[in-house]
């Protein structure tokens, strides 16, 4: 697993136009070993940048990210979920998990193994031969987190994975993440726009600002785990919910004019 720390991150795009404009200031934040953090705020506060960049899909203007691999030694390694589960579709739910150890150059023996373990972990070893066609939403997503986690990443990191999902499905895919995460701890960071998601997910709640994206608040989430539909339904949920909807109104109500520099 992998601690991240993010030290004082600025992102200036510039767009066509060429005009300048500063997605993110200032963002220092630390995720422990093994700690779910869910990062969580209105459109355009600069969420997934901050993940790509945490993900070195996209370089900070200014500040660093550092990931220490409790393993030891040799680069970090990442696992990816985005929305759209990015299956090749004439592969096979075993091809498409098999995938990042083939380009390793894993042994084929090897990483059939693995990839079976990975296809128990999420409940679809019966659906290793179909291709995403033949698979539900929830199961395609279900077969992007084994392939992200195929090759045994210090930090997975997802961002809106369930967004697409219907309401039910993504309820679903909330529990079996919740399942998955603790059977094969990781460390994870989550994006999503669902407060309920985050609170039902989420160790520690990063709320973003806007104009531009800053670190709003913090909050712990201190619900025992395994969290269930039936807690979601409690009062201290429900009182959670209702004050990061308030801190995120409070967010969207100061003036968005995204910062030309
Ligand atoms: N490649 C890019 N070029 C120019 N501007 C960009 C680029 N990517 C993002 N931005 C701008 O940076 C800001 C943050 O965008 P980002 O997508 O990170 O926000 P977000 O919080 O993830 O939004 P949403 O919740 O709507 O997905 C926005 O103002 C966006 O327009």
């Amino acid at each position: 697993m992998g601690a991240i720390t993010v030290d004082a991150v600025s992102k200036v795009f510039t767009s066509r136009t060429e005009k300048q404009v500063m997605a993110l200031r200032e963002i220092s934040l630390e995720v422990k070993e093994g700690e779910f953090v869910v990062l969580l705020g209105p459109s355009g506060c600069g969420k997934t940048t901050l993940l790509r960049i945490m993900g070195q899909l996209e370089a900070a203007t200014v500040g660093t990210v550092t990931i220490k691999s409790s393993k030891g030694g040799g680069d970090s390694t990442i696992g990816f979920v985005f929305q759209e589960p990015t299956l090749m579709p004439w592969r096979t739910s075993e091809d498409n998990v098999g995938l990042p150890l083939e380009l390793t150059g894993v042994h084929k023996k090897d990483r059939l193994r693995r990839v079976g373990e990975m296809l128990e972990l999420v409940q679809l070893a019966h659906a290793r031969r179909k291709t995403p066609a033949q698979l539900s939403g929830g199961m395609r997503q279900r077969v992007s987190i084994a392939r992200a986690l195929v090759h045994d990443p210090d930090v997975l990191l997802m961002d809106e994975p369930f967004g697409a999902l219907d309401a039910q499905t993504r309820d679903m895919m909330n529990i079996e993440l919740q399942r998955i995460w603790m059977q094969n701890p990781k460390t994870v960071v989550f994006v999503t726009h669902s407060v309920a998601e985050a609170v039902f997910l989420g160790d520690r709640i990063v709320m973003l600002g806007i104009n531009p994206g800053h670190v709003h608040s913090i909050t712990e989430v201190n619900l025992p785990r395994p969290r269930t539909m039936e807690m979601a339904e409690s009062q201290e949920f429900r009182e959670l919910v209702a004050e990061l909807r308030e801190q995120i109104g409070d967010v969207q109500r100061s003036d968005y004019i995204p910062i030309s520099v």
